[in-house]
């Protein structure tokens, strides 16, 4: 079918989701510790809300924590992997097409620009670096070094959909020198790397701050387009998409709901109905948006998640999974593992669809993380 997608809850017709094959590492670089700043850096006692202002304490033990390990435990990534799969297959039994990514061949050598190189992630979190809005792919700059190509995971699919007549951007792609990221937002030295947040390298490819943002700090809602702003990197890459999609969507920007992704903090479940994390949010929505419902998660349980040890990377907060994945107005997939969730959705009316996901924490996305809408009924339609 054509490229179709301009919200996230109506009908689901088709699907890219994302591969965890070859997932074998973490990449600590400046850019890793930046995007994971908040889970390097706090205490997860301290993220019950898991949104700012709070980037200003220090972890409430005082003490940094250990470095963590940065290879992922083998068994980790064989359950992540037989977790995608079982996503796969309960998709495809609720009628949706379910396409892939290219994998990450153990061949791959390192992504290497002018300015430096890193090794490549598998393409698993594909929400991250594409924002598809109507019949629209937009390659979005990526936040991550190790990220930098990883829709290139993804041609097979989008020169499919382009031949049937999608059109197909990519943003300004950025240098990504430490001087390309804007350090304001942060002050303390990045725990379990060896760079310092205070104190970048200079590069001759400087060219001061570049646009850099992730589609997951993107709400689509028809012709209205909400983002979420936290460094200047966003607000630049904000400037581009409101040139961009003048005329055709309205793009509306919230300041500091998270420290980037937002589809754990605040989703749109339907028209009028939206799933946050706490209803302190509201008064950073657009205020059209203060007039929807808020579903209000319910408090994660430590019993939601497996126990891990200590030099196990936990880059996620415990709302992680408010990352549900709706399927239409009234259907979501979400985590087995969080029982009072998929009790409260079902008790506002949907009908919930469980997923395993076990070891959502350790590789920074849920279920609508893994996956690229690309084909749903509604249309360029008003809500706001
Ligand atoms: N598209 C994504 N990868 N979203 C994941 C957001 C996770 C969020 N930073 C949290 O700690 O809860």
């Amino acid at each position: 079918m054509r490229l179709n997608s301009h919200d996230e809850w109506s009908p689901l017709r088709e699907v890219v989701l994302g591969s965890a094959a070859g997932y074998r590492s973490h990449v600590p670089d400046l850019s890793f510790d930046l995007f994971f700043y908040e889970n390097l850096t706090q205490d997860n006692a301290d993220r019950s809300h898991g949104y700012y202002p709070r980037l200003t304490g220090v972890p409430s033990t005082g003490e940094p924590r250990p470095s963590p390990r940065l290879t992922i435990k083998e068994r980790y990534v064989d359950e992540l992997n037989e977790d995608v799969e079982g996503m796969a297959a309960t998709l495809r039994s609720l009628d949706v097409i379910v396409h892939r990514p290219m994998d990450v061949m153990s061949t791959t050598g390192d992504v290497r620009t002018p300015a430096w190189s890193a090794p490549v992630l598998p393409p698993l979190n594909l929400r991250d670096n594409t924002l598809i809005l109507g019949d629209e792919i937009i390659e979005t700059p990526p936040m991550l070094r190790a990220r930098y190509f990883e829709t290139q995971f993804l041609k097979r699919t989008f020169t499919e959909y382009f031949r049937q007549g999608a059109r197909w951007t990519t943003m300004p792609r950025p240098l990504m020198t430490d001087a390309s990221f804007d350090l304001a937002p942060y002050g303390h030295r990045a725990i379990g790397s060896t760079e310092a947040v205070s104190s970048p390298r200079s590069s001759p490819y400087d060219v001061g701050l570049e646009m850099m943002i992730d589609a997951a700090q993107c709400l689509r809602l028809g012709r209205d387009l909400v983002v979420n702003v936290a460094t200047v990197n966003h607000a630049m890459a904000c400037d581009w998409l409101e040139r961009h999609l003048s005329g055709r969507v309205r793009v509306h920007r919230m300041h500091h709901v998270t420290d980037g992704h937002i589809d754990s903090a605040v989703l749109a479940l339907r028209p009028g109905v939206l799933l946050v994390r706490s209803p302190d949010l509201s008064d950073r929505l657009p205020s059209p948006l203060r007039k929807w419902k808020m579903i209000v998660a319910p408090e994660p349980r430590a019993s939601d998640f497996p126990s891990y040890e200590d030099d196990d990377l936990i880059l996620t907060s415990r709302f992680i999974d408010l990352n549900v994945l709706s399927v239409s107005p009234d259907t979501v997939l979400a985590n087995e593992g969080c029982p009072d969730l998929m009790r409260m959705l079902e008790g506002h009316g949907f009908t919930v669809v469980p997923v395993r996901h076990r070891h959502r924490r350790l590789f920074g996305g849920g279920l609508h993380c893994f996956t690229l809408d690309t084909v749903r009924d509604g249309g360029c339609d008003d809500y706001l």
